[in-house]
Formats: structure tokens, sequence, C-alpha cells
């Protein structure tokens, strides 16, 4: 099956919180692709990647970027895909200048803004696999299980939390 969702970064050095949006779609089995395009420093392979993305086949674009992370509302204003912009964690401003940069858009061209970093890229991850759930009944199954594990674990944390405190 052709990739439905594409993780692009702006840098090679985004991998490390990037990557956490692709352990979810795999985790899911959601065919994904990933690719370096940079609004800045690639802008005409920034364009090509838009403007061809729905024809390719893909359904959702998750794009991570940090500092003046311009890529994901560019890639936006390029395609009618849905876009999911992940904040990167910058070195001078802890990611805030990531997020503002990426949630701010102008009225017209949506991007949904996830969290700073690596829960954010989880969350991305976690959204484009909802979006695709919504016209894919086994996929919210495989959504859904996950849900009921991780309330599971939770409850299981709970209980722990009070054995450990009544033994001191
Ligand atoms: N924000 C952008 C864009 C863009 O928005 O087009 N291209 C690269 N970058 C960001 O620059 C940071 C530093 O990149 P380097 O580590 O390559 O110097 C990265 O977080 C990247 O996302």
């Amino acid at each position: 099956m052709s990739a439905q969702v594409a993780v692009i970064m702006g840098s090679k050095s985004d991998w490390e919180t990037m990557s956490h949006a692709c352990v979810v779609l795999e985790e899911l089995g959601i065919p994904y692709e990933k690719q370096v395009v940079s609004a800045h420093r690639t802008p005409d392979l920034m364009f090509e990647f838009a403007e061809n993305a729905a024809r390719r086949g893909l359904k959702v674009i998750i794009a991570g970027a940090g500092g003046a992370a311009h890529l994901p509302g560019m890639v936006a204003a390029k395609t009618l895909l849905p876009v999911i912009g992940v904040p990167v964690k910058s070195k001078a401003l802890k990611g805030l200048d990531s997020l503002l940069s990426i949630v701010q858009m102008p009225g017209g061209i949506p991007v949904a803004t996830v969290a700073i970093g690596k829960a954010g890229a989880t969350n991305a991850g976690l959204l484009a696999a909802q979006m695709l759930g919504a016209f894919d009944p086994e996929l919210a199954g495989r959504l859904q299980e996950r849900r009921d594990r991780q309330r599971d674990a939770v409850l299981a944390s709970s209980s722990e939390l009070v054995l450990e405190t009544e033994k001191q």
C-alpha cells in the first residue's frame, strides 16, 4: 500500500523528535514516508512536495520544524491535505519560537498544531491516525485498543502507588 501519511521535517536534526510520530504510525500499521524538506533551505523541493502530495495518494502531512518554523505553514499553503505541525524544541528558546511560528497561522490556512517536542510528535502520529480512522473502521478499532491499554496501564499504576505508599 502506498504511503498515507508523510512525516516531513526541516532538518535531520529534528529526527529525534519526529521519530516519535513514526513509532505511532508503525505501531498502528499505517504506511508512511519520511523526508527532510525545508521551506528555507530547499524551497523548490518544498513546493514540489506540497503540490504533488495529494496526487501521490497521501492523506495527511505531519510537518516538524524548529526555530523560525515556517515549513508546516508553507506546506499547508500549497496543499488541501490536513497538515499537523510539530514544534521542535530549539536550543535558544526551548521551542517557544517553534510553537508560535507554527500555531499563529493567519485565518484561512490552518495548521493543526500539537505540543512542543516528543509528546507533541506522538500526538501528531495519533491525530493523523484518528483522521484516517474516521474512514477506516479497522484502524479505529486498533486506536480503541491502544486507548484501552493506556487506560489499563494508568489504573495499574494507581494500584501500585497505593500499595507502595501503604508499605512506607
Ligand atoms: N524551521 C526550519 C525550516 C523551515 O521552516 O523551513 N527548515 C529548517 N528549519 C529548522 O532549523 C533547525 C536547525 O536546523 P539544523 O540543525 O540543520 O541547523 C531545525 O529544527 C529545522 O527544523
